[in-house]
């Protein structure tokens, strides 16, 4: 039998308590971004930078000295290169989709101290919010940006240059202009940061740093200056372990009432009733490196904003949760799949929503591929032998509709780099069979399961 017509065979009505569970996951707001400002003292205010080669002629411009004058901007101009991004395996200069000036690091020394600013703390927390707190985020200047009038760069995504790149963050130095908005999320839906207002008190007219800090696979732009110059750093936040403990005040009421609509769903044991898995698409990107393939099987990053909301939840409630990569197979018509390599056992067959295809989740899996740009494609030799022993799948939701997937969009960045691509991942959560769940339930309503991390509890200890 096709997989295609098992697929439409099985495929049942819409659970109420599956709508529901959708209707909250699609309604869920995380933070994604953050942005704000913070007072530059006048020992901070100050950039030193060269000529590149030169190593013996610095020069030196204030931001917090009055107001940079267009003649002293112009000197920093002098000795910058044009700004390039990266498309595919090359870094390109192309006017028509970025056009700024570049110092790179080696070129400029700043006096504004990124750790000693408070900023980090303050994404960490908006962007680490509902992840472990065996992690953190480490900022590595990237590079110093001039916006001069007419200055811009198009939609695009930032490069993932590591498979830790996680986001991206911008600081704004204290200079007049208009425009150069930085629009996130596709047209500005997210947040358009309107840096020119920001970067002086509006009151004391005292000059301030102005900074923005988004997951890196999120769609932004930088609108046309209009007059002045408009003068970044940018950092790329990279996920690192840590051993400090890092104080975590969840909101919960967002993950109280998720946990609710998925323990609204298991508690039916009409739903999986001899277990399978929920699988979550999830809304964000990560960067893999295909190389590993041994480690695609298990992610070990941290999640972002939503996602991870989505798996504090399923394994807080004692759901033994895993993140895997969503395949395609090429060879035949049959429909994506999701891999385990490090797992042996069964395998999972599944009936799915419309908008999805079905899709195989196996714990076994042959070789997988990443390619370039995303989606996967592979072959699979046993795939058909091995599918009769599947347990079902049950999508809660579809994935990435948080991202941009066409292949043009995809092929730019900020930069080029080798061998990382974002992938796409979804959340696996494993659904006991319908006896075994009222363990669960019960120690649920008897508040007996992990509290929310940060709340003296580490919501990844109740994994199976
Ligand atoms: O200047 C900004 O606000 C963003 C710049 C940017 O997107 C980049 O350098 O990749
Ligand atoms: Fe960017």
């Amino acid at each position: 039998m096709s997989s295609t017509a098992a697929s439409k065979t099985r495929r049942p009505p819409l659970d109420p308590a599956l709508q529901e569970l959708q209707a909250k996951v699609q309604s869920l707001v995380a933070p994604n971004f953050c942005t704000g400002t913070l007072p530059l003292d006048s020992s901070e205010g100050g950039l030193f930078y060269r000529k590149d080669g030169d190593g013996s002629n610095a020069s030196f411009i204030s931001f917090t000295d009055g107001v940079p004058q267009d003649e002293e901007i112009l000197k920093l101009v002098e000795v910058c290169q044009q700004a390039t991004f990266g498309r595919g395996e090359q870094d390109v200069f192309n006017e028509s989709y970025r056009k700024a000036w570049k110092l790179e690091t080696a070129q400029f020394s700043a006096q504004f101290d990124l750790a000693r600013s408070g900023i980090m703390e303050t994404v960490h927390d908006q962007l680490l919010h509902y992840e472990k707190n065996t992690m953190e985020l480490e900022p590595q200047l990237y590079k110093l940006n001039v916006y001069g009038p007419g200055s811009f760069f198009k939609p695009h995504v930032d490069t993932p240059r590591s498979e830790n790149l996680f986001a991206s963050l911008v600081v704004v130095l204290p200079t007049a202009h208009t425009g150069g908005n930085l629009l996130l999320g596709k047209d500005g839906s997210l947040f358009d940061f309107d840096s020119s207002k920001l970067v002086f008190d509006p009151r004391t007219k005292a000059p301030q740093v102005a900074f923005s800090a988004f997951y890196s696979d999120i769609e932004h732009e930088v609108l046309p200056v209009e007059a002045g110059y408009r003068i970044t750093l940018t950092y790329n936040l990279y996920l690192a372990d840590t051993t400090m403990s890092i104080p975590k005040a969840l909101s919960s009421d967002t993950l109280t009432s998720l946990k609710n609509a998925i323990l609204g769903l298991v508690s039916d044991p009409k739903i999986l009733p001899n277990g399978g898995a929920l699988g979550f698409g999830l809304l964000y990107q990560y960067p893999i490196n295909p190389k590993y393939q041994q480690d695609l099987a298990k992610f070990t990053g941290a999640l972002k904003g939503n996602d991870a909301l989505i798996r504090t939840a399923c394994s807080s409630i004692g759901l033994a949760v895993a993140v895997k990569v969503k395949y395609r197979l090429e060879r035949n018509k049959n429909p994506d799949w999701i891999s385990e390599r490090a797992h042996h056992g069964g395998y999972v067959d599944t009936y799915t929503l419309e908008d999805l295809g079905s899709c195989y989740f196996r714990k076994r899996g042959a070789t997988p591929a990443v390619g370039p740009s995303g989606p996967t494609t592979t072959t699979d030799d046993d795939y058909s032998s091995t599918k009769e022993k599947a347990l079902p799948l049950l999508w809660v939701t579809p994935h990435n509709k948080m991202v941009r997937t066409d292949a043009a969009f995809m092929t730019y960045g900020n930069e080029h780099h080798f061998g990382i691509a974002y992938g796409r991942l979804v959340l696996i959560a494993e659904v006991p069979p319908a006896p075994e769940r009222e363990a669960l339930l019960r120690r649920e309503a008897e508040g007996t399961t992990q509290g929310e991390p940060g709340e003296g509890g580490d919501a990844d200890k109740v994994d199976a």
